[in-house]
């Protein structure tokens, strides 16, 4: 192509780049009014149910050749920005820096968000309990090692509700200072990572000697300051702590994904397709376990997910976690809560949320 033609081609570039930050600053203009007609009234500045309306409506909207995926990277980023001209927003997360929880804080608020690394889930919880940060991001489960159960715990005493979930696709990297598989002596990282990579370890790596450790960044940050130490860490922290990856992928799931949750003091508008969470314990009858679902079948109310936690106050007694689909508000989901808290000692309701895709994972990981 004659060096005329590019240079054609890049002014009209230059036009349209003029014509999209015209057009953001627009938008940033009306950002501003919304958040000022926020103030002083119920209404929160974070909105995670318009936020995911809008990501369905462009994505449905687009007819290429711009990915999809792009598009939501990129109104990702022009929404952070947008609320945080609202009201500049402080999320907690369970850190350190380049965990996967730190993936999910900024895969949900973008990059103008003060991210906040927290040492543990208690300390996550206690930082917005005490309005020095305004959310918060911690593990809830995984697909292939259950639930975390020190998070669900934490509701039990916490008045914090869940106001969005995250789904994030995990990737385990073995990583090394060297990159070289021979020089590895021990293989550490965080339990549940090693857990999610077992079969891969036992058939490739069976004579090396495991180590658990906080977290997956920690692990990281091991193998940097030793060349005989790998570590099972996202590409993020490879990246962070300047480590080669040994081998990529090393998950025994392909589809592993780990479920986090945004805490936050305030229920979020409905979205229509929402979840709630419950946790209750029931009085020890007969038949319990079928009455305390019959409510919910009654009125056709599908369950996502029910656990159950031994209580820490009294031996054989459990807590019970169910996530319906549905809000809080909806009058049939209201009415079928009302009718389970007949037959039980507690039932508190942890919040009603917009029902997370299998949010595309922000690209460092793989
Ligand atoms: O619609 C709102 O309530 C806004 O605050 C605007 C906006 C946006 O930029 O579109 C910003 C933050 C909210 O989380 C959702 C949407």
């Amino acid at each position: 192509m004659a060096n005329q033609d590019l240079n054609k081609l890049r002014q009209n570039i230059d036009l349209i780049d003029n014509e999209i930050l015209d057009l953001l600053n627009q938008r940033a203009n009306i950002a501003i009014a919304v958040g000022k007609a926020k103030e002083g009234s119920d209404k929160t500045f974070y909105v995670p149910s318009r936020e995911k309306a809008i990501y369905a409506r462009l994505t449905q909207n687009n007819c290429g050749p711009f990915p999809n995926d792009a598009v939501c990277k990129v109104f990702r980023e022009i929404i952070s920005a947008s609320l945080n001209m609202e009201m500049p927003m402080k999320v907690a997360f369970l850190g350190p820096q380049s965990t996967f929880t730190h993936m999910a804080a900024m895969l949900q608020f973008g990059l103008s968000a003060q991210l906040i690394p927290m040492k543990s889930i208690p300390a996550v919880f206690e930082e917005v309990e005490r309005g020095r940060a305004h959310y918060g991001v911690v593990p809830v489960e995984n697909s292939t090692e259950g639930v975390v159960n020190h998070t669900l715990d934490m509701f039990f005493n916490s008045e914090l509700q869940m106001i969005a979930e995250v789904m994030l696709e995990i990737s385990h990297n073995l990583l090394s200072k060297t990159g070289d598989p021979e020089k590895i002596r021990k293989i550490v990282s965080h339990p549940q990572s090693l857990a999610q990579c077992r079969h891969w370890l036992e058939t490739n790596m069976a004579d090396i000697p495991q180590m658990d450790v906080a977290s997956t960044a920690a692990a990281a940050q091991l193998a940097t300051g030793d060349e005989s130490v790998a570590a099972i860490a996202s590409h993020a922290a490879a990246v962070q702590y300047d480590l080669q990856v040994v081998k990529a992928k090393i998950e025994d799931n392909p589809n592993n994904f780990t479920r986090f949750l945004v805490i936050g003091k305030k229920t979020p508008e409905k979205s229509g397709a929402d979840k709630t969470s419950i946790m209750f314990s029931v009085k020890d009858e007969p038949g319990i376990l079928y009455r305390m679902l019959e409510p919910f079948s009654q009125r056709q109310i599908n369950l996502a997910k029910i656990e159950s936690r031994p209580m820490k106050e009294k031996a054989w007694e459990y807590i019970f976690f169910l996530d319906l689909i549905g809000h809080a508000e909806d009058p049939e989901i209201a009415e079928a809560i009302e009718e389970l808290r007949s037959h039980c000692h507690f039932l508190k309701i942890l919040g009603s949320y917009p029902i997370a895709g299998n949010e595309s994972s922000i690209g460092e990981q793989r």
